[in-house]
């Protein structure tokens, strides 16, 4: 099967799941992803996940991709020749991998038989993956080929305040919105701040409100709420239908405590993913080949109508439409012996001219359509 067909409930069934792995700088995804990896690989050794770095400029993975951007492009490079600054400069070896990213996929393609899992490490310049079309092709090109999940990795500790909490979170929902894929919040870091508080102010938006009360520089100089806290107060309720969309674990991907009950959330989003996305996946296909459709019907039909005009007003170019007869090409082709054919009298040579275009097998039936 093609890298981009469509995939069957059957054919689904024995293709590997993929994680794309997404965060803000400094999340923890490359040592997530390195946790995945070694988890997975005491878990069945003989099936350990193919892994994907799409930062072009890390300096360093604590795991070894079988598919590295900095091996097809050079980031410093790119940087250097098209002037640009590091976030330009790997936003452009980004789109650059875009563009051989089929090729990719034929790789992964051809190993998805030897493989459980594929994992994408995305680069720290969060936006760059989430809002660049190359994202966005890359996401959709491997979400239409493989069942996909999305794990946001976040930085347990660092979003104890309310108001971080919630920037996160509404990243985390425009991510959503956009891939609309299967997501997973993974708070990771738990060996230093065990992530119960975000999981009880995820249910409980009325303890989100008492946090933010209780958080200093909610009053403003008067004892009344900032303009910040009410915004929050407002988007915590909003946030509360957006948060049953979500599954959320905490991990530590130094320890690795929790990583198991990873896989297993990955393994509801994966039929998630068979219920909601590939239906959704499907009927667009359809829509989209139906409305080329309709444009291709729609301009014949505009092209049949102009030249029944065109013969109404005109009857003499019907002449000039009509299609010559056998008889009439055959005249043309004793004209031929005297202007186009260069070899009159000549006997066939290797790599003479041939006209193909009045070549025919003997069984081959052609009924060219006639205009009108
Ligand atoms: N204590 C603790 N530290 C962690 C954990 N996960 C990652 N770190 C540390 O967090 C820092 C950033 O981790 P990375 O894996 O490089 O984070 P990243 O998101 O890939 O960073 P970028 O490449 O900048 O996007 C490193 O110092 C890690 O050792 C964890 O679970 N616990």
């Amino acid at each position: 099967m093609s890298a981009s067909t469509p995939l069957s409930d059957n054919a689904m069934q024995r293709k590997p799941t993929v994680i794309v792995t997404i965060g803000m700088a400094g999340a923890g995804k490359s040592t997530f992803v390195q946790r995945m990896n070694s988890h997975l690989h005491s878990r069945d050794p003989s099936r350990p996940p193919y892994i994907l770095n799409l930062d072009p400029a890390v300096a360093h993975v604590p795991f070894e991709p079988n598919i590295d951007i900095r091996d097809t492009v050079n980031y410093k490079e790119v940087m250097k020749q098209y002037n640009l600054g590091p976030n330009g400069g790997i936003l452009t070896a980004l789109n650059l991998f875009t563009t051989k990213f089929d090729q990719v996929l034929d790789l992964v393609e051809k190993r998805s038989e030897s493989v459980d899992h594929i994992i994408l490490d995305t680069p720290g310049q969060i936006e760059i993956f989430t809002w660049s079309a190359s994202g966005a092709i890359i996401t959709d090109a491997i979400a239409s080929s493989f069942p996909t999940v999305v794990a946001y990795i976040i930085d347990t500790p660092r979003t104890t305040a309310p108001a971080t909490f919630m920037s996160n979170m509404l990243y985390a929902c425009s991510i959503l919105y956009k891939t609309k894929l299967p997501f997973i919040l993974v708070f990771n870091k738990t060996d230093v701040e065990p992530h119960e508080f975000a999981i009880e102010w995820m249910q409980d938006f009325e303890a989100f409100q008492a946090a933010l009360a209780s958080h200093s520089g909610s009053r403003d100089s008067e004892g009344e709420p900032t303009y910040m806290n009410s915004l929050m107060n407002s988007m915590s309720l909003v946030l509360d239908e957006f948060y049953k969309h979500l599954k959320a674990v905490g991990v530590s991907s130094m320890t690795g405590d929790g990583i198991k009950e990873f896989f297993d959330v990955v393994e509801e989003c994966r039929g998630t993913y068979e219920k909601e996305y590939l239906p959704e996946l499907v009927a667009a296909r359809a829509a989209r080949e139906k409305s080329l459709q309709d444009v291709k019907e729609d301009s014949l039909n505009r092209f049949m109508k102009d030249l029944a005009v065109d013969r109404a007003t005109n009857p003499q170019s019907t002449s000039n439409d009509r299609w010559e007869s056998d008889e009439e090409n055959n005249d043309d082709d004793d004209d031929d012996d005297t202007g186009d054919n260069l070899l009159i009298g000549e006997e066939p040579w290797p790599g003479q001219y041939i006209d193909v275009t009045r070549m025919r097998r003997q069984d081959e039936q052609i009924n060219w359509p006639r205009p009108g």
